[in-house]
């Protein structure tokens, strides 16, 4: 689907999405816990329904229920091994697919995972290198189809800390069932850490004793046991980002549901903007965002991978020259997202100087409009929307139906405050 935007000031109040990363963790924890958990305000997207997906696979009970409070999901937990050979289909999901692996195996599952997109291309090697070195089997022609068969054991783990956190917690979800006391070491710097600290934060509260001896060395006591309970999902502040650039960029946006004392590292977005110079303050219980001079300022996104597309757009219609660092692992997502952003803001007369680990943007007053591509990717998507009331002509973008991986009612919310969007 292509659509157009015609530009115009956003202005509204808005609930974000809940957090797809807590819903994930939120799921997964409840389809290991013998017995009924509730998970209320669910966000259902694309990526939330292949976790849902390839649990129900392995045994979990899950139903859907939609009421005025949003989705709640009723779970009942308890994975176990299936008949037969299971196809475990993880659409674009690089979580579903990196947290559930090792799932498969605690369940003593015979999986062939698949999946669509650019999945099949995102890493997995540090799941190939301990396959070999846990004598677990496994084939693979590259990427998907992956077969999978055989058992977790406890014992010692080592993962690379730069490739994604991802398969981090795939681990600490599935240890602690191992037979065997484990313990998880990254090689080298534990990137992402703020999503790790997520997981850890949803299996203290269901019960499960992780010890995190020090900056990513974890001890894993085995045989434990999740607990049931009921969790709400907080706003997302990756979906809130969007939102954000586009008020500052020309509008006034409220919005609601984020918490202030969320675990989620792009939280780190209102500092950021606001080091930008951005005029956001949190009012009556909403975060509210409005238009204001912006200058460029060093981005690390080390801890915040997925808020580089909306940053990189706002810092293309920003004064001075904006650089985002430590940004390499953003080329291993639903796209090559550095590359996708200079190429897309560059059509748009944006200066943006591509890095191997991350962009320099010489910020312009406005930019055109014109015709880019999603790269069928939500986050690129949904940042070149963002920026609209900044550029001096229609923006149509194609492939705007890559926003239903994390936020299918994000054209709808977008004309909600005042955005005109018609499909082209
Ligand atoms: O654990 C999570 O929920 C996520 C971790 C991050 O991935 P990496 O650890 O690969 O950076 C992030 O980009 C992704 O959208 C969600
Ligand atoms: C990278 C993302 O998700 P995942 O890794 O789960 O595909 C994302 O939502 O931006």
């Amino acid at each position: 689907m292509n659509i157009t935007i015609r530009p115009a000031p956003l202005s509204g109040t808005l609930r974000v999405p809940s957090s797809k990363s807590m819903t994930h963790r939120e799921i997964i924890a409840a389809a290991l816990a013998k017995g009924e958990t509730e998970v209320t305000g669910v966000t259902w997207s694309e990526d939330i329904e292949a976790t849902v997906r390839i649990l129900s696979l392995f045994g979990a009970a899950i139903e859907k229920k939609e009421g005025k409070e949003g989705i709640t999901l009723s779970i009942r937990g308890g994975l176990a091994k299936q008949e037969g050979l299971l196809h475990a289909d993880a659409g674009e999901s690089g979580s579903t697919l990196r947290f559930l692996i090792p799932l498969g195996l605690s369940s003593g599952n015979h999986v062939v995972y698949t999946g669509r997109g650019r999945l099949s291309e995102r890493p997995l090697t540090p799941y190939y290198d301990m396959f070999d070195r846990k004598q677990i089997s496994y084939h693979t022609e590259g990427g998907l189809p992956l077969e999978v068969q055989g058992t977790l054991p406890g014992g010692a783990y080592e993962l690379p800390g730069d490739v994604s956190s991802q398969f981090f917690t795939g681990l600490l979800f599935a240890l602690p069932l191992a037979d065997e006391d484990s313990t998880l070491r990254s090689t080298t710097p534990l990137e992402s850490k703020s999503y790790v600290d997520m997981t850890l934060d949803t299996l203290a509260r269901h019960g499960i004793t992780i010890h995190e001896k020090e900056e990513g060395l974890y001890e894993i006591p085995g045989r434990q046991h999740y607990k049931t309970g009921t969790f709400a999902v907080e706003g997302d502040y990756s979906q809130a980002a969007f939102w954000l650039t586009a008020a500052l960029s020309g509008g006034t946006i409220a919005l609601t549901g984020l918490s202030d004392t969320s675990l989620q590292g792009d939280r780190a977005i209102v500092t950021l903007l606001k080091d930008m110079g951005g005029h956001i303050e949190k009012k009556e219980g909403r975060l509210l965002a409005e238009k204001s001079s912006l200058h460029g300022i060093t981005m690390d996104a080390e801890n915040v991978p997925d808020l580089v597309p909306a940053f990189a757009a706002l810092a293309a219609v920003s004064e001075g020259v904006t650089e985002i660092i430590h940004a390499g692992r953003v080329r291993l997502k639903e796209c090559d997202r550095l590359h996708a952003m200079a190429v897309e803001l560059t059509k748009l007369g944006a200066e943006v100087e591509e890095k191997p680990e991350g962009l320099v943007i010489r910020g312009k007053p406005v930019l055109s409009g014109g015709t880019v591509s999603s790269w069928n990717d939500h986050r690129i998507a949904m940042a070149l929307a963002s920026i609209t009331p900044k550029l001096t002509g229609p923006l149509t973008i194609e492939g705007a139906e890559s926003v239903k991986k994390s936020y299918p009612r994000f054209w709808e919310d977008f004309r909600k405050v005042g955005g005109k969007v018609v499909e082209a």
